[in-house]
């Protein structure tokens, strides 16, 4: 097959192939950008294989990043663009980035294109547009199947985290696993287990974010993949129930960490070691638990206006994605005008603060002055009391004298 024109994206980059081919050596683009082109979906970055080794890279471009020399790859800088440029090599690359050894770079494209995972991604694309398809890749891209290439079973002892990119990619493509790759799944499962939870954890969370993450889900449960996977080997019928809801439009790593979080029924502290286990970012780990209790007062309409403050507008929308799963979500525009008309949306904007309730209002510090700062913020978001500086101190002088 030939592509009489590459989207625009590939312009810039023709002519590095260009280069390494008249230095004499084979450049090819490979991977994800020829999948994505083929299907005509977005393109995010463009990888080479060559022929050359890195060394021989370096001396034919005078910008080049050392990005895993052991590994064969190299990143060509060309007019602010970086292309990560691997040596032709075998599975083993991908395998253990701490034991270099373990590469082995070899002659051919062929090769190259046989150890990988699947044949929608051992597709190789020339300069001029031609495809080079050696294992039916095209015919896969086609008829929508995710098929190892040659022996399923090779191909995830090489790297038991290709098991998660299946499923992966059954979700994000909305593809369909061919049953002997399944099969290999279902029989290789426990390799995941010697696996760095990072990539697992990049997989996942690519699965739950994809297009049709059921489908995606029902062969990560079914393989027994989940097992292997941190905290989930006894939550079968929680993930289960996630198959039945069709609803599925989450929008960033927050919502879909926070979805998983809620079905698996975790409070707020288990959460956080939940999340540590998968060794998610602290950041993430904070939205989560913002965004939980949220989704539990959508669920039962309890969401008030301290609710709604607490959380602030970020996890508010978040959640509401996440119940939309559910059934439980509000119109957006209507929980947007419950929050936009909260009297404060910060402690920031209340006209005291613990300082001035010293000065002005005569409060001694102590527990109760954080007690009545709390009173006085509750009132002022619930309407009970204007947030007016007069107003707030008569009332924290109240509040001390009867909690005197
Ligand atoms: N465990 C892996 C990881 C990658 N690859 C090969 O390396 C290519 C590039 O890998 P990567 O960028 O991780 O995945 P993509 O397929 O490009 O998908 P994405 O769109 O997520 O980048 C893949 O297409 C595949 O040919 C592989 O064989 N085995
Ligand atoms: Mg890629």
């Amino acid at each position: 097959m030939k592509i009489d024109k590459l989207p625009a994206i590939f312009a810039p980059a023709r002519p590095v192939l260009q280069k390494i081919e008249q230095a004499g050596f084979e450049a090819y683009f490979v991977g994800g950008c020829v999948r994505d082109t083929i299907l005509g979906d977005p393109i995010h970055d463009i990888d080479i294989a060559t022929s050359a080794y890195p060394s021989e890279i370096k001396a034919i471009f005078k910008r080049t990043v050392d990005t895993g020399i052991v590994h064969g790859t190299v990143m060509i800088l060309d007019h602010g663009t970086g292309y990560e440029t691997t040596t032709f090599r075998t599975e083993s690359g991908y395998q253990d980035y701490r034991r270099p050894d373990s590469v082995t770079f070899v002659r051919s494209l062929a090769e190259d294109l046989k150890r990988r995972d699947f044949t929608i991604n051992a597709l190789a694309l020339r300069e001029n547009g031609e495809v080079i398809d050696l294992f039916d890749g095209l015919a896969d891209l086609d008829r929508h199947l995710i098929r190892a290439v040659g022996d399923p079973n090779e191909r995830f002892h090489e790297d038991a985290l290709r098991m998660m990119r299946a499923v992966r990619f059954a979700s994000k493509l909305d593809f369909v696993i061919d049953q002997p790759t399944l099969a290999g799944i279902r029989e290789n499962a426990p390799l995941l287990s010697k696996i760095a939870v990072e990539r697992i954890q990049v997989e996942f969370e690519k699965l739950l974010l994809g297009q049709r993450p059921v489908s995606g889900l029902k062969d990560f449960i079914d393989t027994g993949l989940y097992r292997y996977c941190p905290g989930l080997v006894d939550q079968e019928a929680a993930l289960s129930q996630l198959l039945v809801l069709n609803n599925w439009q989450l929008e960033n790593a927050q919502q879909a960490w926070a979805m998983l979080c809620f079905q698996l029924g975790l409070s707020n502290k288990q959460v956080a070691g939940f999340l540590k286990r998968w060794k998610t970012s602290n950041d993430l780990i904070r939205q989560v638990k913002r965004i939980i209790p949220l989704v539990a007062g959508l669920r039962d309409k309890s969401l008030d206006a301290m609710a709604m403050f607490a959380g602030g507008w970020d996890a508010l929308h978040d959640a509401n994605q996440v119940a939309k799963l559910y059934g439980w979500a509000e119109e957006d525009p209507v929980l947007e005008k419950r929050y936009q008309t909260l009297p404060i949306k910060s402690s920031n904007e209340l006209t005291i603060d613990g300082r001035s309730l010293m000065a002005d209002g005569g409060i001694k510090p102590g527990p109760q002055l954080g007690r009545i700062l709390n009173d006085l913020t509750t009132a002022v978001v619930e309407g009970r009391l204007a947030n007016n500086r007069d107003t707030l101190l008569t009332a924290a002088r109240t509040l001390a004298e009867e909690k005197g």
